[in-house]
């Protein structure tokens, strides 16, 4: 007989069934044991919550995969069984209640990235993979200033461009009596932004025929690893594979290994140019140029060309659904309430006599109507959808009556914040108005976290809001007629990879504008 390479064919056979009993007996045991210790003895043993997520952290990645990837609402219908603490895994409570969100999430906040959840991105440099707390604020220096406001404010003629493009391309698609795929439209949108603002060099998706949908593809595609990485962070070695490898066994992942050796080749370029003192980061605003040039004064030594490609990498991976969903949320949304399209426009046309007017930021931050729309499709397209899980310091904490020992993992999530009756009254509903009563402004700011709070909340979120701004205002200061698609509750559901996603097979939102149709 083959021996099956345990060694075991050297024994007599007599013995050889021995060993196999006495190993089958040892394996009983320590599952009896692991069940026994996760239900009755583990430090999260009294949290309520279902026994199998309690046992093992399958329960997560099964919901994960079941019918998409909604672990998400599984964690939602728990809280609603369960109550406002939940037991989602063997290591981790989940917390629904507003309240508790800035305990966890807030500046100098000494809980601290989970390590099993966050190094299943496979960045080997990232501030937003960068676990520990004094790493992060470091590597996230230099990030802080390259898209503060102040920048922001200083490139928003960017965010103009791009969105003049989308509009043109609206306006060329009705004139031909062709809807236009908003989905992909404003998703192209964010990374042209993104890409100009960074590398100084656009993807130009807006041009391309297909809006870039295999970027989409491509960034949709890597997202199941996420959760088997999860599961299995053994296999993460698959990460240090030759990339010919990698690059073979998944054609999403050979489409970003080959983005971002392009960006390697544009760093090392800026690289060369700064050794030859050719131009300096105040003459040349890349994030290459900000991240390539050392800073004694805040302790910043310049990242190598490779730490850099993950970095940016990231950043734009981060930059384009979200803002991509958030922008498409609120056309769908304004589109299917016609008393929201018109106060909307008429708000604009006050503050705008001229439609082709530069959509000056500080100028629409101020229209109260537009910043309901603006807040309104950040809380309803759930950007981050994923719970943002965080390890309980020295110390320990209490939640709910609870107590949690340092080391375990609590996680809340926009889901289920931006989805509480009691902060957001029919929270389902699209209501800009709801943003006009300071009455409850204070309130609702505690349970709006679509860039969570603190050290760790979104470096994007000026640029994002900018975007939102200049973007809605651009396409309902020019449009007053357009009309898009019937969707259905299928195609309105959200896929958790982190970013929320569309179903793969959801019909995309079209839109028309009727006044232009030859
Ligand atoms: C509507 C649009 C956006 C939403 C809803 C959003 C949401 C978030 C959230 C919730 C986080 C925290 C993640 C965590 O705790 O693990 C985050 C982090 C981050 N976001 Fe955004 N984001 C948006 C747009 C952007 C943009 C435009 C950029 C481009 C600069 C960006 C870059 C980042 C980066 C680099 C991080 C990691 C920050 C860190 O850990 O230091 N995001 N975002």
């Amino acid at each position: 007989m083959v021996g099956l390479g345990f060694g075991l064919e050297s024994y007599p056979s007599g013995s050889k069934a021995a060993i196999a009993i006495y190993a089958a007996g040892l394996i009983a045991f320590f599952v009896v044991y692991i069940v026994v210790y996760r239900l009755f003895f583990h430090p999260l043993a009294k949290i309520p919550g279902p026994k199998l997520a309690a046992l093992t952290f399958l329960y997560q990645t099964y919901y994960s995969f079941k019918d998409g990837s909604r672990f998400y609402k599984q964690v939602g219908l728990l809280h609603e069984k369960y109550g406002p603490i939940v037991r989602i895994t063997p290591n981790e409570v989940s917390l629904s209640d507003p309240e508790n969100y800035e305990a966890i999430y807030h500046v100098r906040s000494r809980y601290t990235k989970d390590p099993r959840f966050y190094d299943a991105f496979g960045m080997e440099y990232a501030s937003f993979t960068s676990c520990p707390n004094e790493l992060h604020r470091l590597r996230r220096g230099p990030l802080n200033k390259f898209f503060s406001r102040a920048a922001v404010l200083e490139l928003q003629n960017i965010v103009q461009e791009k969105a003049d493009k989308l509009c043109l391309l609206i306006t060329k698609n009705s004139k031909a009596g062709k809807m236009l795929d908003i989905h992909h439209g404003c998703r192209a949108l964010s990374v042209d932004v993104i890409t100009q603002y960074m590398f100084n060099k656009c993807y130009d998706l807006l041009e391309a025929p297909d809006l870039g949908t295999y970027f989409f593809e491509m960034v949709r595609g890597i997202g199941p690893a996420l959760w088997v990485f999860q599961q299995w962070p053994e296999l993460s070695i698959m990460n240090g594979l030759p990339q010919w490898m990698l690059k073979r066994m998944s054609p999403p992942l050979a489409q970003i290994l080959r983005l971002q050796e392009h960006a390697k080749q544009q760093i090392l370029a800026t690289k060369a140019d700064l050794d030859a003192g050719r131009v300096s980061k105040d003459n040349c605003k890349t994030i290459f140029h900000e991240l390539l040039t050392p800073n004694p004064e805040e302790g910043w030594i310049p990242p190598t060309p490779d730490q850099i490609k993950y970095e940016t990498y990231g950043i734009l991976a981060a930059a384009a659904d979200t803002t991509g969903n958030g922008l498409t949320t609120g056309v769908y949304e304004v589109l299917k309430n016609p008393k929201i399209y018109a106060k909307l426009t008429a708000e604009l046309e006050a503050a705008f006599p001229d439609p082709s007017a530069k959509m000056e930021l500080t100028v629409l931050e101020r229209l109260p109507y537009l910043t309901g729309v603006v807040n309104e499709s950040l809380r309803l397209s759930f950007g981050v959808i994923s719970r943002l899980p965080r390890i309980v310091p020295e110390g320990g904490a209490v939640f709910e009556g609870y107590t949690i020992p340092a080391g375990y993992t609590v996680s809340m999530s926009s889901w289920l914040l931006h989805r509480n009756e009691d902060y957001f009254p029919h929270a389902h509903e699209f209501i800009p108005e709801r943003w006009a009563l300071t009455s409850d402004k204070q309130k609702m700011w505690k349970a709006f976290v679509p860039f969570g709070k603190g050290s760790r909340m979104c470096v994007g979120m000026p640029l994002a809001f900018c975007e939102m701004y200049v973007t809605l205002a651009s396409i309902f200061r020019r449009f007053k007629h357009l009309k898009g698609n019937e969707l259905s509750e299928y195609d309105l559901l959200y896929d958790d990879f982190f970013a929320s996603h569309r179903p793969m097979d959801a019909v995309k939102f079209q839109v028309i504008e009727q006044d232009l149709k030859e």
